[in-house]
């Protein structure tokens, strides 16, 4: 034993000892034992006052921001995963406690991906019993006609992430649809946020790095989204099953090593893309609907497809789809790379005629970044 350890002389004790004993205690209640440090604030709390106060911070976000209003229906989109889980429950637990006059849903998109989706959608299972949540279940098999299993063994493993960012995105508003809801709220929390702002900077997508910092978006489409979660950090996110998108993975570490030395890093980031304005010169591409299925899409990522081949050159004509038909179509004619790739900025655009005779927009597979 050392003598510092051995020593119990209280008259001894030296005031920095004493401080460190007070800072002990968590700086709320005072009373209990310290359970983690706020990367906000840095303030060391317990875990009832981290709950209480974490709790109160939403309440606020989604106040301040009017995210709600009463008597609306809202899907929240319930992954199983932790983000979502903890939405669900702050939600129900918040409608309850403040009367929002909120009626609630689970929405999953159950993307087909044997012994990850299955298992985390009996998590999904349990939060329908637990929070008393209606939940409606929407397979890409039943939408698409194909599990995500499938789609991997047909395209491998390289691109797989830019059909199952797609295909969620388009299934979450067709899932919502189903439900008649008026919004849809994700478990996106600041991390994600900070890292999308960084690769939309890094790929120059100036449409995307103007919108994804909003806490609502698709206000002008038929399911607006919002995130409450937007200024929390929830911690460390685990990859997806199939392999994730190696540049949104070292864009994530980056962010990381930033928090690590000034924790606010997260907050900052987002703080910049807030405050990011586009020059009124700039063109932005507009919404457009898919001509395949009428789901509602933005010029960008609207390709243009002649699709129809038995007739002749004069009677070809264009048609405008969105990047889920594209892809899906693809996978349709034994072609899945037919859709793979992103447009890169309305005035990059390029347009090449492929050897079967469809268009697509030259460009490079980088995932989706919108929310
Ligand atoms: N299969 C799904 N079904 C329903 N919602 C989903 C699904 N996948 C993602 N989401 C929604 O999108 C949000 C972000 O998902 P993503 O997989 O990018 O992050 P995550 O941190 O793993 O989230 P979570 O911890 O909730 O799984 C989730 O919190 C959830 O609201």
């Amino acid at each position: 034993m050392s003598g510092e350890e051995g020593n119990d002389n209280k008259e001894t004790s030296s005031p920095q000892k004493t401080t460190a004993k007070k800072q002990q205690l968590c700086c709320i209640c005072n009373q209990k034992r310290p359970a983690l440090k706020r990367p906000k604030t840095l303030e060391q709390i317990c875990k009832e006052c981290f709950y209480d106060v974490f709790e109160e911070e939403i309440h606020r976000v989604i106040v301040e921001n009017r995210l709600f209003k009463a008597g609306e229906r809202i899907a929240i989109g319930a992954s199983g995963g932790k983000d979502s889980t903890v939405l669900a429950y702050v939600l129900s637990e918040l409608n309850r406690r403040h009367n929002y006059g909120l009626d609630l849903f689970l929405l999953s998109i159950d993307e087909g991906i044997t012994g990850y989706r299955d298992d985390s959608l009996e998590t999904v299972k349990r939060n329908e019993i637990q929070y008393g949540l209606p939940l409606k279940v929407v397979s890409y098999k039943d939408l698409y006609g194909w599990t995500m299993d499938e789609i991997v063994k047909m395209i491998g493993l390289k691109n797989n992430c830019t059909f199952c960012g797609v295909f969620r995105r388009q299934a979450l508003d067709r899932g919502a649809t189903l439900l008649k809801v008026d919004k849809l709220v994700t478990g996106h929390n600041a991390d994600d946020i900070a890292e999308t702002v960084l690769l939309n900077i890094l790929r120059g997508d100036i449409a995307r790095l103007g919108r994804c910092t909003a806490i609502t978006t698709g206000e002008d489409g038929p399911i607006p989204r919002c995130k409450p979660f937007k200024y929390t950090i929830l911690g460390v996110r685990i990859a997806g099953i199939y392999s994730p998108n190696a540049y949104r993975g070292f864009a994530r570490e980056f962010i990381k090593d930033l928090e690590r030395m000034r924790p606010r890093a997260i907050l900052d980031i987002i703080r910049s893309g807030e405050n990011f304005r586009i020059a009124v010169s700039t063109k932005m591409p507009e919404q457009g609907i898919c001509e395949r299925c009428g789901y509602i899409s933005s010029q960008d990522d609207l390709r243009s497809t002649c699709c129809l081949n038995h007739f002749s050159n004069s009677m070809k004509r264009e048609w405008k789809w969105c990047k889920a038909c594209v892809l899906l179509d693809g996978l349709n004619r034994g072609l899945p790379k037919l859709g793979i790739g992103r447009s890169r900025g309305v005035n990059r655009q390029k347009e090449v005629e492929q050897t079967n005779g469809t268009k697509s927009i030259e460009s490079k597979q980088c995932g989706t970044l919108d929310f």
